[in-house]
């Protein structure tokens, strides 16, 4: 799956599903799935790092987490969330940072918001890189929000956002993550751009979806989004496993003759 693969989907009409992945395993699995392309979240600090905030997340963790996704999901069209800050202190670091999540083997980086950083996404596109913007709720900017709170509700913010998503598209980015706005805007950026627009929490208007992985298939998490669907309940699956397996070491059952030397 390549860019090219991807806007034949969106020229098609046909719809386009983004899962997050963090670690080789399960990119394995994704690899084998009918997914269409793999987001490497900097949700890892929360996913996988147990932080609260999107914040710590660091280029060398982020770097770690794709080199684990492009060797599980050889296959797949993979992006790389540029981690906070990596892309607001000079053109210069930016670029060092997209050059690491590059060369690390994504196909493509994700940076959230616009205003201030149009030079550098001009300068990421002209450099061969597709790039992925993310409006709305933007969790980087989690301490103006006051938290994860769905954006584009009154008239202001709503306005800025569809602005927002037109600059996007002509900066020259591919795409656009819609992330908890009212399924209305989506869809109106949806209707008056080019961008493949791909939503979480900004309901089924849109060219395509994103969820956490871990959140799809049910692994236990500090909050609950109304936008979550659980496919799997993995916590209940796990715990089965883990008890099972602790009752066969305290009978003796484990390990068998065949499971020893
Ligand atoms: N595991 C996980 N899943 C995610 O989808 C996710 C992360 N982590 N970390 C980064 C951001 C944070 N996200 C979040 C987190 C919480 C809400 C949430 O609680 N939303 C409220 C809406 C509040 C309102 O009405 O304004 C909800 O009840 O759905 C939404 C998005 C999405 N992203
Ligand atoms: C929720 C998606 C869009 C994201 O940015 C992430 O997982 O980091
Ligand atoms: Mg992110």
């Amino acid at each position: 799956m390549n860019l090219n693969d991807l806007k034949q989907k969106h020229a098609n009409a046909e719809k386009l599903a983004m899962l997050t992945c963090y670690d080789f395993s399960s990119a394995k699995i994704m690899n084998r799935s009918a997914v269409d392309m793999i987001l490497v979240g900097d949700s890892a600090a929360m996913v996988m790092h147990g932080e609260n905030a999107t914040l710590p997340m660091d280029i060398e963790r982020m770097r770690d987490h794709v080199r684990a996704v492009v060797k599980g999901a050889p296959d797949k069209f993979i992006i790389a969330d540029m981690p906070f800050l990596s892309f607001r202190q000079s053109i210069d670091a930016g670029m060092q940072a997209v050059k690491t999540l590059m060369q690390a083997g994504a196909h493509a980086v994700k940076l959230e918001a616009v205003d201030g950083h149009e030079e550098l996404i001009q300068h990421i596109v002209q450099s061969g890189i597709p790039v992925m913007g993310h409006v709305g709720l933007t969790p980087q900017f989690i301490n103006q929000f006051g938290g994860f709170k769905v954006q584009g509700k009154d008239r202001v913010s709503y306005d800025k956002i569809r602005a927002d998503a037109l600059k996007l598209q002509k900066l020259g980015c591919f795409s656009v993550v819609l992330e908890c706005v009212p399924s209305e805007l989506a869809q109106q950026i949806t209707a008056e751009t080019d961008l493949i627009t791909i939503g979480i929490g900004a309901g089924s208007q849109v060219d395509g979806q994103v969820l956490v992985m871990h959140d799809m298939l049910g692994y236990p998490s500090a909050f609950n989004p109304k936008f979550v669907r659980h496919y799997l309940d993995v916590s209940n699956l796990f715990e089965r496993a883990f008890n099972q397996y602790v009752e066969d070491v305290k009978k003796g059952d484990f390990p068998a003759d065949k499971e020893s030397y």
